[in-house]
This record gives structure tokens, C-alpha cells and sequence, in this order.
């Protein structure tokens, strides 16, 4: 293969180690049992060369399943991988398994992968930047940009960093009195069973997802407003909605004039409803970021300077909370999947730098509607990048009477009377499955809710809060 000169110039500077690669790849290969003792941290995205990525995806998906991955097994299922063929076809895989590192050196082999990659990362970075500054892009977003790639490579770096059980007890026993002096840290939900099982709290992300129309904006909506009710700054970066239609959402949680309603004219009466609690919320902090903000380093430094706006005094507890509406819509570099990868590995580094609770909304996949039971799980969110792993907590939102209503009206009589009861007993409620909570208990929540108007209530009470 010819190789023009300018490749040759590219390929000098992006630091990559192909045999380095090919030597991790064939100690696996002929060891599956190394993947588990020394390549934890190493991901597809960590070759260089995108066959060995698709390799390495293929090989650790059988490895966690308990599988056999090796040349003879994997064969069959990358016959037709046309990066293979321009390798040399299936017979690359015996060649890599020949090319194996002996397993002492393996765990420098995967350090030294894993570095080079954040290198190559950082490199791409630094030209992205170069070239937004040049197109006109904000001082701010680029310094952003830089801050966040700094950050993750601490985080991916494959040196451990530690602490001492000291220092660790030292850190858990100030947030404990903290929260004995100043009550549970972490922001209220308004709902209190939902507020038992988990609290927003600093520096953790959490995704809420669920399928199309399930209440996931109201939901983030009613949460962004009890925040703020509550003494706390929200950002909100809302990238499905303009300005005004979040508004109106906000709007009709006071006025219980149905937001959908506010886009056509209204009645004299409604229309002072809507006039009068537009004032009510005149200080309400809540800060709808503009359409700009589209891309994570934009969110960051949109976000810092609210922290630096909204400096905490009396009551207000300054900046508490950011709700991104929704990660889909991020922009990114690379494909949807990488585009999301990045992105919510990026939501988690906001939570932890700013030290606040990130809400990140997602949609789940269309596939969920095909399926029987439409509660939806984890394996929901597989196909989304990373979320389910980099997620710290993952709510679902669930309507069982949307589906219920949807589906044909069974014809035994019997049926038809469950399945009413079933519609009556499920109307105005949403359930809040807690999928996933890195330090707390899974359950679900079922409370009341009034999806015209984003209100939301505990159902044992049927109490809302009152402020
Ligand atoms: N006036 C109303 N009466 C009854 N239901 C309403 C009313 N206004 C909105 N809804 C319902 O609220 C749901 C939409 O809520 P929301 O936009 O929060 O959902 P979502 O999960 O964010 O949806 P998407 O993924 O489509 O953005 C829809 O099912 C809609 O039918």
C-alpha cells in the first residue's frame, strides 16, 4: 500500500503504538482469563487502529459472558470485516495471537495503551480548540474545552491515584456533619418518597430517561422549579425547547393554565392567571441557557459563570443544580454513539468540578415500545454509549396508562373491567423507577401528576407542596 506523504507526516505526529496494540490483543487471545486480571480500564477507543478496536469490543463481549474468545472462535464472526480483509483477512487473528506479550508485561503493555490514547485524545482536543478559535468560537468555550480533556485524562489516567484511609474518613466525616448541621445535603424533590429513596446530591449525575412522552421534561421541570423554590440557582440548558416554551412549562406550575394551551389565545381570565404567576416566578433563579450553548464546553462555562453569578446569601444557597434536556441533542465530535460516549463521561466531570447535582435527561430506545412489558430497565439505555456506567444514579419515568389507554380494549367482559380499573387506577400517576443508584437502594415511586401543568405530588398525601 502506498502511503502519501502527508499520511506518513500525520502518522508521525498522533501518537499510536500498533504493535503494542497487536502484543495486548494476542496475550488476551491466547489468555482470556488476563482481560479480567489486568485490562479493567481499557476500552475500544483506547487502539488506534479501528480493527483492533472491533476486536478487542468482540473479544471482551464473549469474555464477559463467560465465552471462549479466541482465533478460531472469533473467525467466523469477523470474516467479513472489511478492515480485517485489508489486514490480511482471518488470518491476521493467528498472527495476532502469535504476536502475544508475555502476561508479566501485560499490565505495562495496557498502561502504556491507555496513555497513549489520552495523549492522542488530548492532541485532538488541542486541535479542535485551535480550529474553534479560529472559526470565532468564545475565549470561555475553549478554556472549557481544555478544562474538561484536562480533567478526564486525570480520570482515565491509568496510574492509580489514591488516598489514604485517613484522609478518606477524614473527607466522609465533614460531609456527615454537614449534613447533621445543615440537613440532608442534596436537593429535595418535593416529593417525599421519592426524596427518601434518593436525593439530587453535588457532584453526582444523574440520567432520567424513559420513553417518548413519558413526562420526562414535566418531571425535570417540576424538579427545576422546586429547586429553585427552595433557595437554590438552576441551569437549565434546554436544547428541544425555545426559551419561551420552557417558560410557559414553568409558567403553568403557578397558573395551572396548561402550558399547551398558551399557544393559542386565551381567555381573559387565563390570560391574568398566566400575567399574574409570570410575576410571582419574576425571581425565581432558574437561568434558561440561549441556543448557542449546544456543545459540553459551552454548558461548562455557561455553568461556571452562573456559579459565579449566583453567590449563595441568606436563604439562597447559591448554584444547585443543571438540568440538561437532553443528551441526544448534545453536540459532539464522531458519530451519535461517540458523540454520547463523550458526552456523558463530560456531564459526570461538570458534577464533580462544579460540585453540583447534573439531571440529564435521555431517551430511551424506540425498540422498548415493540416489547411486551414497556417498563422500562437498565439494558434500555445499552446502545446510548456510556450512560449506564457513567451514570452515578438512573431514574426512569413510567406511565403505565399511556400505554394502557393505547392498547385495543380486550373483549372478554372481565378483561375489559380489569383493564379499566388498571386505566383508573394508573390516570394522573407517574412511576419513578430508581434503576440505578451508586450509593443508595433501587425502588420505585409512584406519585401523582398533572402533566398539563408539570405539577407533581405524593400520592399517600395527595398533598402538593405548598410554599
Ligand atoms: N394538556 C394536556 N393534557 C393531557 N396530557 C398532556 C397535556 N399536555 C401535555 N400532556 C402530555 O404530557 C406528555 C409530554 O410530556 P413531556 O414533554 O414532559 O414528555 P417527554 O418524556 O419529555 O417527551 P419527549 O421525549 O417526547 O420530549 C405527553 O404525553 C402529553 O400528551
Amino acid at each position: 500500500m502506498r502511503v502519501s506523504g502527508q499520511q506518513r507526516e500525520t502518522e508521525k505526529t498522533v501518537p499510536h503504538n500498533v504493535a503494542l496494540e497487536q502484543q495486548i490483543l494476542g496475550a488476551v487471545l491466547n489468555n482470556n482469563n488476563l482481560f479480567h486480571i489486568h485490562c479493567g480500564p481499557v476500552r475500544a477507543e483506547h487502539f488506534y487502529e479501528p480493527t483492533h478496536g472491533r476486536i478487542w469490543t468482540l473479544m471482551a463481549g464473549r469474555i464477559l459472558k463467560d465465552h471462549i474468545a479466541s482465533p478460531v472462535v472469533l473467525k467466523g464472526e469477523l470474516e467479513n470485516d472489511p478492515g480485517l480483509k485489508d489486514l490480511g483477512g482471518v488470518s491476521y487473528l493467528a498472527r495476532l495471537s502469535g504476536a502475544a506479550v508475555a502476561s508479566f508485561a501485560l499490565a505495562d503493555y495496557v498502561r502504556e495503551l491507555i496513555e497513549t490514547a489520552e495523549r492522542r485524545r488530548l492532541l485532538e482536543v488541542a486541535e479542535e480548540i485551535v480550529g474553534a478559535i479560529n472559526s470565532g468560537g468564545t475565549s470561555s468555550d475553549a478554556a472549557a474545552a481544555m478544562e474538561l480533556a484536562a480533567m478526564s485524562v486525570a480520570e482515565n489516567a491509568p496510574v492509580a491515584r489514591s488516598m489514604s484511609l485517613l484522609s478518606a474518613h477524614t473527607k466522609s466525616i465533614t460531609a456527615i456533619n454537614d449534613a447533621y448541621q445543615n440537613g440532608a445535603v442534596g436537593v429535595s424533590s418535593g416529593l417525599r418518597d421519592l426524596d427518601e429513596l434518593l436525593l439530587l446530591k453535588p457532584k453526582r449525575s444523574t440520567v432520567l430517561a424513559g420513553a417518548t412522552s413519558m413526562g420526562k421534561t414535566s418531571l425535570a421541570t417540576w424538579l427545576s422549579y422546586h429547586a429553585a423554590k427552595t433557595g437554590y440557582g438552576v441551569g437549565f440548558v434546554s436544547l428541544e425547547m425555545g426559551e419561551e416554551d420552557l417558560a410557559n412549562r414553568i409558567n403553568s406550575i403557578d397558573s395551572r393554565v396548561p402550558y399547551q394551551a398558551m399557544d393559542r389565545p386565551l381567555s381573559e381570565t387565563l390570560f391574568r392567571k398566566v400575567v399574574e404567576a409570570a410575576k410571582k416566578q419574576e425571581a425565581l433563579p432558574i437561568e434558561i441557557m440561549s441556543d448557542r450553548v449546544r456543545d459540553i464546553p459551552a454548558i461548562l462555562s455557561e455553568t461556571r459563570r452562573l456559579q459565579a453569578k449566583w453567590k449563595p446569601e441568606g436563604d439562597f444557597k447559591g448554584l444547585g443544580m443543571l438540568v440538561i434536556d437532553y443528551l441526544q441533542l448534545v453536540r459532539g465530535r464522531g458519530n451519535a454513539f461517540e458523540v454520547l460516549t463523550q458526552v456523558s463521561r463530560d456531564t459526570k466531570s461538570i458534577a464533580k468540578m462544579l460540585n453540583i447535582p447534573v439531571v440529564a435527561l435521555a431517551q430511551v430506545s424506540r425498540d422498548m415500545s415493540k416489547r411486551e412489558s414497556k417498563v422500562p430497565h437498565l439494558g434500555d439505555l445499552r446502545g446510548s454509549g456510556d450512560l449506564e456506567n457513567d451514570a452515578d444514579n438512573v431514574i426512569f419515568c413510567h406511565r403505565p396508562s399511556y400505554y394502557l389507554e393505547r392498547m385495543e380494549p380486550p373483549e372478554r367482559a372481565d378483561d375489559r373491567a380489569d383493564w379499566e380499573d388498571s386505566i383508573s387506577a394508573s390516570k394522573g400517576t407517574m412511576d419513578i423507577i430508581v434503576a440505578k443508584q451508586r450509593m443508595g437502594p433501587l425502588g420505585t415511586v409512584r406519585v401523582g401528576c398533572d402533566l398539563a401543568t408539570n405539577r407533581f405530588w405524593d400520592l399517600q398525601t395527595q398533598t402538593e407542596v405548598d410554599f
